[in-house]
């Protein structure tokens, strides 16, 4: 793991954004589309505010969530509506969003619908997690009871997930999934999920699931 260190949150805001759109960047200069998968969450809004404004050739990018809460798009706890209102504005407008979420029940319910779509989508071009205080990554929560199959290396793109430590039936995609990823990015702040992360590096991917990302990753920290 690669682990970067910053003054302050707004230079690593400003430093994240300026990688993830180098990156993108980079691989549109050979390829006709890139991915970019994203978390939800309140950590990574200022990083798509800055992103939303950089000029790309966002008409090529898709832009998928990591994952959802199974909450309807209009509930403050919806990560589409967080990428809708903080991403999908400005220059960014223009990129195709990938759906996480139906309007139907359950994320059981909805996985037909959408995996397919989320499958054509692989592999990642450039992948940002966030990271909770329980060490979960995505909604790849400790003890879910899909977790197992979701570090599966035949995992289906897409899974339902419940677990104690999450309000609300999840829908995620899996470590299957999110390893296609060309290049990976996780984002934390403040010092308590500093210690969290420093702690997971030491335990099985089960245990603290960031675990499983943090090989390939860069870690970027700020107080
Ligand atoms: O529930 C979720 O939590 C994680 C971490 O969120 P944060 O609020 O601590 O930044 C997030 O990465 C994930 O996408 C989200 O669904």
């Amino acid at each position: 793991m690669n682990f970067q260190e910053y003054p302050d949150r707004e230079i690593l805001m400003m430093d994240l954004a300026d990688r993830i759109s180098s990156e993108l960047k980079g691989h549109l200069l050979t390829n006709d589309r890139a991915t970019l998968c994203i978390p939800g969450g309140s950590t990574p809004g200022p990083a798509f505010d800055i992103l939303s404004g950089v000029r790309l050739p966002w008409d090529r990018i898709s832009v998928m969530l990591n994952d959802e809460r199974w909450v309807p798009e209009d509930s403050p706890r919806s990560n589409t509506r967080l990428v809708r209102e903080r991403l999908l504005t400005e220059h960014a407008a223009a990129a195709q969003m990938v759906p996480l979420h139906a309007d139907v029940p359950t994320p059981e319910e909805g996985l037909g619908a959408l995996s397919d779509d989320v499958e054509a989508h692989l592999p990642i071009t450039v992948l940002l997690l966030g990271m909770g205080t329980d060490g979960h990554t995505a909604s790849l929560f400790p003890g879910a009871d899909q977790l197992e199959a979701a570090f599966a290396p035949d995992a289906p793109a897409l899974m339902a997930m419940r677990a104690e430590g999450a309000d609300e039936p999840r829908i995620t995609l899996s470590a299957r999934a999110l390893r296609t990823a060309m290049s990976t990015h996780v984002l934390i702040t403040g010092a308590e999920k500093r210690e969290v992360l420093e702690a997971a590096a030491k335990k099985p991917e089960l245990e603290a699931p960031i675990r499983g990302f943090l090989g390939a990753a860069t870690v970027h920290w700020a107080a």
